[in-house]
């Protein structure tokens, strides 16, 4: 069954009540018992909020929080969302460009989603379940899309490894898939957006975007947990497509 952006359903799938049995690391290595993490969450304004709102999850806010810094979800826009479950950043992407097409007189985006998992369906936006490490899911991907994108854009994060050195390189290198396919489909003037963790290795990373875009920014909006190492990277004014083997991510 197609659900409208705002619908709540998908937001009490298994996938919450399976978190309820597992201890969550945090960034400073602290387990929290299933019972603190119900407690976390309860007591979290953005979980309230999300729930309020209909968003599938309190990420939801962070894309929101971004996107009304940089302003990169504009009406009209084309916008790949990689690591999309449950939905939230898909959420807010279909409802800021405008992707259901309602009779606002605005350009028609689009929002392509991709994760591992499964992910319940989201009117507006076209959700494909892929591992975006495998072999070809970039050029899968290109072919869903169809034509340039103007936001790239990747929340994606491993299962944590309880390591986090492991956690930090896993993280770069699916920054670095995701950088390889902005760099491919970004229309000249597009908008990059990753997910990473504190930890050193994104250092190449952030030159290369540096040469490759004309902003670069660091940024931990208000909804990401402060106990979280995450941050994420918004790299705007895409220069347009480097030559082939010159300045490629990876
Ligand atoms: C923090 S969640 C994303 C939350 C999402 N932005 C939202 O608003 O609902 C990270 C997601 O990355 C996905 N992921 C991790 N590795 C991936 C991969 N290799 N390919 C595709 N998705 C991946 C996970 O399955 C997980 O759903």
């Amino acid at each position: 069954m197609t659900k409208a952006p705002g619908s709540r359903a998908g937001k009490t799938s298994g996938r919450g009540q399976r978190d309820l049995r597992v201890r969550v690391k945090t960034a400073k290595g602290r387990k929290l018992s299933s019972t603190l993490w119900l407690e976390r969450q309860l007591n979290d304004p953005y979980v309230a909020r999300a729930r309020r709102e209909g968003y599938r999850g309190r990420a939801a806010f962070k894309i929101l929080e971004l996107d009304d810094k940089y302003r990169f979800l504009v009406p009209g826009a084309r916008v790949v969302d990689l690591g999309c479950a449950p939905g939230g950043w898909c959420q807010v992407a279909v409802e800021r460009v405008n992707a259901l097409g309602e009779k606002s007189g605005k350009a028609v985006g689009k929002v392509l989603g991709v994760d591992l998992q499964p992910v319940d369906p989201i009117s507006g936006a076209e959700i494909h379940q892929l591992d975006f490490l495998s072999e070809g899911a970039d050029e899968q991907v290109k072919q869903w899309l169809g034509g340039p994108a103007d936001v790239v854009m990747s929340d994606m994060a491993a299962a944590s490894s309880g390591h986090k050195g492991t956690d930090h390189l896993r993280i770069v290198a699916l920054v670095e898939a995701a950088a390889a396919l902005a760099f491919d489909v970004l229309e000249p003037g597009g908008t990059f957006v990753a997910k990473v963790l504190a930890g050193g290795a994104e250092t190449d990373m952030q030159a290369l975007l540096k040469r490759n875009f004309t902003k670069v920014a660091n940024v931990k909006p208000p909804a990401s947990r402060s106990d979280s190492s995450e941050k994420f990277v918004v790299a705007t004014g895409f220069r347009g497509r480097p030559e082939k083997g010159d300045d490629q991510p990876g």
